[in-house]
């Protein structure tokens, strides 16, 4: 059993989906979803599961409400799933090698403030790119900036929209995230 906290902002398809994944392997693993926006789906998503989730803000996040929260849970791995805010250095310090981000693109390309969700796959159709992909990095004080882990490219010729790009980086994210984190947890 390993303890996975997980933060989020939106629709959390991540992490029902890496949830998901280890129930299917009934790997026992502990969740606490964290979560900056109230309205976010993904709270939706995680009560069904029965895993308890922490709404924050701004303040919290910056402050040492969200360091207690995560002290006491005491997770093995940190998860940003789509959270849309930088993370603290605070917390970063006290989790070296322990906080992992998804990007939906191929790092270094298309990285950085602004470019998250839709942003990110509108600027791959304007240049034309013929592929795109995920990017699962250690997270430190820059946006997209820490070190890679993983990444998987996918043809993106047959695109015409962001939504037909968005639909293939999903597929991938929600193939390779979760195998990706039991890796990082599981193997010795
Ligand atoms: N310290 C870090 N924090 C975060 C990282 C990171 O690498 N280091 N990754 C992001 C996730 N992300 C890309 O993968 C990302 C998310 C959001 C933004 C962004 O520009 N956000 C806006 C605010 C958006 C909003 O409030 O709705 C902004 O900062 O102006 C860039 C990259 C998670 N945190
Ligand atoms: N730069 C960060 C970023 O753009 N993250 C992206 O937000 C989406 C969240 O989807 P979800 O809420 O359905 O998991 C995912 O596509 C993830 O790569």
């Amino acid at each position: 059993m390993r303890k996975i906290a997980l933060f989020a902002s939106g629709s959390g398809t991540n992490v029902a989906n890496i949830i998901k994944y280890f129930d299917d392997k009934s790997i026992p693993n502990q969740y606490l979803v964290l979560v900056n926006n109230p309205n976010a789906k993904v709270i939706e998503k995680a009560q069904k599961r029965n895993v308890p989730v922490a709404i924050f803000n701004r303040e919290m996040l910056n402050g040492q409400e969200v360091k207690r929260i995560l002290d006491e849970f005491a997770p093995d791995l940190i998860v940003l799933a789509g959270f849309l805010w930088k993370f603290p250095e605070a917390i970063i310090a006290d989790y070296p090698n322990q906080i992992i981000n998804i990007h939906p693109a191929l790092l270094p390309k298309y990285g950085g403030k602004g470019m998250y969700g839709h942003y990110v796959h509108e600027a791959v159709l304007a240049n034309n790119e013929v592929e795109t992909g995920i990017t699962i990095h250690y997270v430190n004080e820059h946006y997209d900036e820490g070190g890679i882990v993983f990444q998987q490219a996918t043809s993106v010729v047959g695109c015409k929209t962001w939504e037909d790009i968005a639909k293939e980086v999903q597929v991938l994210e929600h193939t390779y995230f979760p195998v990706v984190i039991e890796k990082l947890l599981f193997d010795e």
